[in-house]
């Protein structure tokens, strides 16, 4: 299997005793920067996927065709592994397991399927939950959709900001014993709520969204977390790096005077342009 050694790669990730910073990547060009960075992992956000692809908020507009693709892309231009963000399986339980056969099939190290009730319910302006059984029924969907086993399925919930932390605790509890990999909590805000849902489970735990007195790797090690999201940094910086470049050439700059561009020998970098080179010199009898 092509991609197991990614995925083995974020399954050590999970025993380890460690916590780690993914990058947050969003396209071909995102993830071989995280690559050739050093991080351990990228992670793929729903929101990011949204705003790269669509262009668009995170309101479950992107459809899974969209977010597979995107992925495969991705897969394709680089080796390091990718956690998904799958929102709720882009359907019900039966949609799940479909989302997990194509992400799965697209390169994904692994993925979270979350409780949430998405797209938002009409007249709701509060995010919602399904209830608990059909959350299970999704986990079960989701490791049932699976051909290699490898593939690493997260069960999330974001209970603990929406119902409450008990609610969080049940949930976790129960998506762990229908058998997925690992947990992912957002709606964590204290380092009272994250030791209390610690203490409740057992499996990795994975954590997005979390406040400043929550990114101490060290504290998070010691709590089972694995991995701590940061948000999404870098497509902020680069659409502020487009704006920036768009406006001042709008203004009537030239291309010359512009400051904060890659280099060339960055962008060759980053097309694996000495690979391209070498292969053009053999496959189409070009000088190297
Ligand atoms: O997965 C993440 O990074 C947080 C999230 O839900 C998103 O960005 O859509
Ligand atoms: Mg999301």
């Amino acid at each position: 299997m092509a991609f197991r050694s990614r995925r083995e790669q974020l399954r050590s990730i999970l025993s380890g005793a460690t916590c780690v910073h993914p990058g947050s990547v969003y396209d071909a060009i995102s993830i071989r920067i995280a690559e050739d960075l050093g991080f351990p992992l990228g992670m793929f956000g729903g929101s990011v996927a949204s705003l790269a692809v669509l262009g668009d908020p995170d309101v479950t507009l992107i459809t899974l065709t969209e977010l597979a693709e995107q992925m495969r892309r991705m897969s394709r231009a680089s080796a390091l592994p990718v956690l998904v963000d799958a929102d709720h399986g882009y359907g019900n339980a039966l949609n799940v397991r479909r989302t997990v056969q194509e992400l799965e099939a697209a390169g994904a190290a692994g993925l979270t399927i979350e409780d949430t009730l998405l797209p938002a319910a009409f007249g709701e302006a509060k995010t919602q939950l399904i209830s608990l059984e059909e959350g299970v029924g999704k986990m079960k969907a989701a490791l049932c959709g699976r051909t290699d086993a490898s593939l690493v399925i997260m069960g999330r919930t974001g209970a603990a900001s929406i119902t409450s932390l008990e609610d969080a605790i049940r949930r976790a509890k129960a998506y762990e014993a229908a058998g997925v990999d690992a947990l992912f909590f957002t709606g964590i805000t204290s380092r009272v709520e994250l030791e209390a849902v610690s203490a409740a489970t057992r499996l990795p735990i994975v954590l997005g969204g979390a406040p400043e007195d929550l990114n101490a790797l060290d504290y998070l090690a010691g709590q089972r977390v694995r991995i701590a999201l940061q948000g999404h940094a870098p497509i902020a910086a680069a659409t502020q790096a487009v704006y920036e470049t768009l406006k001042a050439l709008r203004e009537g700059a030239s291309p010359k005077s512009l400051r904060g561009l890659a280099s060339s020998e960055l962008t060759a970098r980053i097309m694996r342009e000495a690979d391209v080179r070498a292969r053009s010199a053999d496959l189409l009898g070009l000088k190297k």
